[in-house]
């Protein structure tokens, strides 16, 4: 079908096109690309051989090293990943004392732990329009500000009550953070460092994971006032933050959109050092006049609805962030000390330890991603993580399945009156025992065989001792009684840690940092906060649904029939990312809407074709058909 241009619609083509005949057609502009000044006027020996200025351009760009001004921004910023990790890390470790000196009750502790998570829901959703409105300087001095604030409540709260406060003002500071960081250091990057600088904001975050369970260790000796500290402690590197971004300048992006041009410039030439800036500079401005001229007014969320390459920008960016919390990572994380147990860990304090060795492997192969993110690009990492992720947890799937079919039978019922109003008698076999919240696994061992065993009422105070019997003291070194609670022994646990590992070596160099950094460039100046402020969202909302709902799924599927849904949540995954995520490495943020010009599940089909490009009416198109064809 042809297409008439009226005066409000333009063509727009491939870039290299479009540049190479700009002299030619006056009134087709590039909303992908505008030349330079530079080298319009003055071409290279490139140029000249390939007649391609946009080729020998790139080619210099990509030659340019980044300036250290560029990586002590992201320093910065990514002190926000931190917190991020470190806040939702240290929780678990502070809870376990916590519970015994506030006596807390099982529903006190969920709402402690997930009251964090819901608040950084809401406030990553409401930091859309603080991040348009503010920018996005203020909105990390604002979070950090928050983190020091609800830090300091925390390490001094006198009750239970303001301890949730205290939670939910951090989670307040989590939201804002989350959504700001990638958008802040996408925009302060040269597009060929651009995936790797944003990365590191996700291994900021899994390195706050670490470090929290580090301490967590540490502190977990100091039984009185200990949680004080592993709470507290989250003030210094928000603290160190603050300060730092009182001297770092605003986003070049955001200052352009909101006029300040001189100083916009200023920041430019600052981040970019000997690099000519004019290219950059007139890029941005360029796509900024579209977008203004193109736009109806109006509410940002509905905006993005309506233009069809920012909705699939949208679907795209918000999915990645769903598919990454279905694929179980705080599940995994979270469970790993018990997974640790099964494999024979009994210690306590031994299994806090491994767990800290669970969040390492988290954080070394997050790093894997940072290598990975510029040389393969971020769908090759996302797809190769993805279907690595499935796998694993297929293996640890098999591996609970295997444990529960040679689950050890229950051979000593005591004889307690007690117990006959408990549910935990009725079990034959430690499997539903174990499901069951209310017991635990009381029983004996030698080299080769489980002895002297029995379901018993859990001590629901302290999970770890049952309420009564031989296990009511934990171990017990006298009896030789083992208590099990929330797992079951067993001769397959190599395999569930086998699966552990694999796992983690595949979600965090992909699955992990991907969702953040493909969100922080996916969508066009105008709609960035707002697509941001979503996927986000989408993210906390995700994770609060996950971990809440995981033990009842457990318990109504088992833990092998759970892993298995995650995979099978996994597989999705990867037929969305296949279908629908574009490859971005290397584009100057203003060219990536036009990624989206086609529609959305024909990703996996144009891998690597080279595209022409149409706008009509404020949204890219990749063919003249795609305009008749618009959802
Ligand atoms: O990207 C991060 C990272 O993978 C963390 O380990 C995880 O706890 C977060 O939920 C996720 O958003």
């Amino acid at each position: 079908m042809t297409h008439h241009l009226g005066d409000n619609e333009y063509k727009l083509r491939s870039m290299d096109e479009v540049i190479g005949e700009r002299g030619k057609v006056e009134d087709e502009r590039s909303l992908i690309r505008a030349p330079s000044r530079s080298s319009v006027k003055s071409p290279t020996n490139a140029e000249a051989t390939t007649g391609d200025p946009t080729l020998s351009s790139r080619r210099t760009s990509h030659q340019d090293v980044t300036p250290g001004f560029v990586y002590i921004l992201a320093f910065f910023s990514a002190l926000g990943g931190f917190l991020f990790g470190y806040d939702t890390g240290v929780v678990s470790g502070a809870m376990l004392l916590l519970k015994k000196e506030m006596n807390l009750s099982a529903f006190w502790q969920e709402l402690l732990v997930s009251s964090t998570v819901g608040a950084a829901a809401v406030s990553a959703l409401a930091g859309g329009y603080l991040n348009g409105h503010f920018g996005r300087r203020k909105c990390i001095l604002l979070a950090s500000f928050i983190f020091s604030a609800g830090g300091l409540i925390l390490s001094l709260a006198p009750t239970k009550e303001v301890l949730l406060c205290g939670r939910i003002i951090v989670g307040l500071g989590l939201g804002i953070a989350s959504m700001t960081v990638p958008v802040y250091i996408a925009e302060v990057s040269p597009p060929q460092r651009r995936g790797q600088l944003v990365t590191i904001n996700t291994l900021f975050i899994t390195g706050g994971q670490f470090i929290a369970s580090l301490v967590d260790g540490g502190f977990s000796y100091l039984q009185k006032d200990g949680w004080r500290y592993m709470l507290g402690l989250s003030v210094v590197p928000a603290l160190l933050q603050f300060a730092g971004f009182l001297c770092l300048p605003e986003s070049p992006r955001w200052l352009l959109q909101k006029g300040f041009t001189q100083k916009a410039r200023q920041v430019l030439s600052q981040m970019r050092g000997s690099e000519n800036i004019d290219e950059e500079y007139d890029s941005i401005m360029t796509n900024i006049e579209e977008e203004e001229r193109d736009s109806d007014g109006g509410v940002v969320i509905w905006r993005i609805v309506k233009c069809a390459p920012t909705r699939r920008a949208l679907i795209v960016g918000c999915g990645l962030q769903m598919f990454q919390q279905l694929s179980g990572i705080n599940t995994v994380m979270y469970y790993s000390a018990t997974i640790l147990q099964m494999s024979g860990v009994r210690d306590d304090k031994m299994a806090i330890w491994l767990a800290a060795a669970t969040a390492f492997t988290n954080f070394l192969f997050t790093l894997v991603g940072v290598w990975l993110v510029e040389r393969v690009g971020r769908r090759k990492l996302t797809l190769g993580s993805i279907v690595g992720t499935g796998l694993s947890l297929m293996v640890l799937a098999v591996g609970f399945l295997l444990s529960a079919q040679a689950s050890p039978p229950v051979t000593f019922h005591p004889s307690d009156p007690n117990l006959l109003n408990s549910t935990c008698v009725r079990y034959g076999v430690c499997e539903p025992c174990m499901l069951d919240p209310d017991c635990g696994f009381c029983y004996r061992e030698n080299a080769t065989a489980i002895f002297d065993s029995s379901c018993v009422p859990v001590n629901q105070a302290n999970t770890e001792e049952a309420i009564w019997g031989r296990c009511s003291n934990g171990t017990n070194e006298v009896t030789g009684a083992f208590w099990a609670y929330n797992y079951c022994p067993t001769s397959y646990s190599w395999i569930v840690l086998l699966g552990l590992i694999l796992y983690l070596a595949f979600f965090a160099p992909g699955m992990g940092p991907m969702p953040w950094t493909v969100n922080s460039e996916i969508y066009p100046l105008w709609a960035r906060s707002t697509g941001n402020a979503c996927s986000a969202g989408v993210n906390w909302i995700f994770n609060v649904l996950v971990s809440l709902t995981f033990l009842h799924v457990a318990q109504y599927l088992t833990y092998y029939g759970a892993f298995f849904m995650y995979s099978g949540l996994a597989l999705l995954g990867f037929l969305f990312v296949f279908g629908c995520l574009p490859e971005t490495k290397g584009c100057r943020l203003e060219e990536i809407e036009s990624l989206f010009s086609q529609r959305l599940c024909t990703c996996g089909a144009s891998d690597g074709q080279s595209v022409h490009y149409i706008r009509v009416k404020g949204g890219n198109y990749r063919s003249e058909e795609d305009v008749s064809d618009e959802e």
